[in-house]
């Protein structure tokens, strides 16, 4: 059969790609061989998003003393009702996407697996279905390191079908997942143990931010070990029994249950490519410019796949990058877009662009903006003081680098930066503005007031 384009993978990247090219009048075959909607639908941003509001709601009711609040009586969790809410919120969503799929006539929805069989053939099932154009948009799967084979580990698929509390959780990695991970399960009433090889969590955040949410994890009773190398996992006495370090001072840890989140890495080995003449880097990520196009002329890589970004955000801009090549005047490129993001732990951390480590390591002559979280009214007034915002300033130009936030609400307000870096314009007018009393945003121009030189701890 022959279409006027093939997209394989319904993530945050193919459907909006299809609707669009429908929309233009395009005959579209979109291949799915999992769920609609992909990870971030299914077991990522939303099950956990939703996941960390019941956490949240579970740590306020225990933890409001201070503001006068004191719930007797017990506080219980109840994992199943969690659950039922999370899967309800993503059939909803996954509804509302194959509706718009199934109903368009333009678009034809394939269920299976996608392989290429040459540049412009892709089988599914038996199958063989033809276009000019393919974008790929595969996304990625969990990494798991070796000396994890003999036991039953959890990924971060299977940690969300669980309907009971974890009496132990040790998580294998202190990135994105095993923080949010970690600090919800904490909240929800499991012991949890986080290891990491990396010298601290978040490894690509500045020194003081990893520590500053160590600290916090810390003080909530998640246990913390860093500079865990060699770590490997075997089943002793029916309890998991995870090692750490290479040396003969080897620490043993038994727990209930393993977590591993420690990365991610493309779905590109089983997808035909050697069929074709897209090219891969050493990581097996596709390679592509900065038109998101791929080695070969008539193929394209969206999202996770492509290296170029690991979030939803990113996999959407690609889309956007795509389509404005494709149907718009105005063209997008890649390297037009800041990196930004945030880590959904409680305070959240966000960021964008550069930190002060990389502003060192490029050289750049830069300032620092910066305020402690127990030095702002409305941080004060909620209770919640962890924390620090930084914003990085150019000394030459007045051109904001970038910013990292901790503090409460910080997932919203690193919009401000966002925007102004969007806009172009030197930081004076974030300065000078008016902002809203009480709120955190309010010390955003009042920081950068007095800018300083960065120092030894950025
Ligand atoms: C636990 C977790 C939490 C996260 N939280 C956030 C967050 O809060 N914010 C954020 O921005 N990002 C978050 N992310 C990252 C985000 O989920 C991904 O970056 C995003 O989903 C990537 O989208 P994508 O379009 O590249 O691919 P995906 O969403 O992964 O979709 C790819 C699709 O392709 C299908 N597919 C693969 N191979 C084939 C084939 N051969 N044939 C047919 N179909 C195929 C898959 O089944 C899948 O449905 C999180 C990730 C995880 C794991
Ligand atoms: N809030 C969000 O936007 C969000 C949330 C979750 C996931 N994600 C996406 O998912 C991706 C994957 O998340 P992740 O947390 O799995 O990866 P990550 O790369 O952020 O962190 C993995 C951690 O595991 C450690 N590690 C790896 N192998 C190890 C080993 N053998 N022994 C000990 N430590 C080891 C690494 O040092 C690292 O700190 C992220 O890059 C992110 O893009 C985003």
């Amino acid at each position: 059969m022959r279409f006027d384009a093939i997209i394989i993978g319904t993530g945050q990247a193919g459907p909006s790609l299809a609707a669009s090219m429908a929309k233009n009048g395009w005959k579209v075959a979109i291949i799915e061989k999992g769920d609609l909607g992909g990870t971030c639908v299914n077991v990522g941003c939303t099950p956990t998003k939703a996941y960390v509001a019941s956490a949240r709601r579970a740590f306020i009711a225990k933890n409001s003393a201070e503001l006068g609040i004191e719930v007797n009586g017990n506080i219980q969790v109840k994992l199943k009702t969690i659950k039922e809410r999370k899967d309800k919120i993503i059939e909803d969503s996954r509804n509302g996407l194959g509706k718009m799929l199934e109903e368009n006539d333009h678009i034809q929805l394939i269920r299976g697996k996608g392989r290429f069989i040459d540049n412009n053939t892709v089988s599914v099932e038996g199958k063989t279905y033809k276009a000019d154009k393919i974008f790929i948009n595969v996304g990625a799967k969990p990494r798991i390191p070796d000396g994890f084979k003999e036991v039953d580990y959890l990924t971060n698929e299977s940690i969300l079908e669980l309907e009971e509390i974890p009496e132990h959780l040790i998580i294998v990695g202190g990135g994105y997942i095993g923080l949010e991970f970690g600090q919800m399960f904490r909240r929800f009433g499991s012991k949890v143990t986080i290891l990491d090889r990396g010298e601290q969590l978040l490894k690509k955040e500045d020194p003081e931010f990893g520590k500053a949410i160590q600290e916090i994890f810390e003080n909530e009773g998640i246990e913390v070990r860093l500079n865990s190398e060699c770590i490997s996992a075997a089943i002793n006495n029916g309890k998991i029994e995870v090692s750490v370090n290479c040396d003969e001072s080897e620490i043993n840890m038994q727990g209930t249950h393993l977590l591993m989140a420690s990365g991610r890495g493309p779905n590109t080995s089983d997808l035909g490519l050697e069929n074709t003449s897209v090219s891969l880097d050493e990581r097996g990520y596709i390679k592509v410019n900065d038109e998101l196009q791929t080695s070969a002329a008539n193929i394209w890589a969206l999202g996770d796949c492509n290296g170029q970004g690991a979030f939803t955000h990113t996999a959407y801009n690609d889309f956007q990058i795509v389509n404005s090549h494709l149907f718009e005047e105005k063209k997008r490129k890649l390297s037009d877009r800041f990196t930004c993001y945030a880590a959904f732990i409680d305070p959240p951390l966000a960021r964008v662009g550069m930190n002060a480590t990389e502003i060192k390591n490029a050289g750049i002559k830069a300032k620092v903006a910066s305020r402690p979280m127990k030095k702002i009214a409305r941080a004060k007034e909620m209770g919640e003081t962890q924390g620090m915002l930084k914003i990085y300033i150019e000394e030459e130009t007045g051109m904001v680098l970038g910013a990292t936030f901790l503090g409460t609400g910080a997932d919203e307000y690193i919009h401000t930066v966002i925007d102004q870096m969007y806009a172009g314009q030197p930081f004076t007018i974030m300065r000078d503005a008016v902002h809203i009393h009480p709120t955190v945003s309010e010390l955003i121009p009042t920081m950068l007031e007095n800018p300083n030189p960065i120092g030894e701890n950025g």
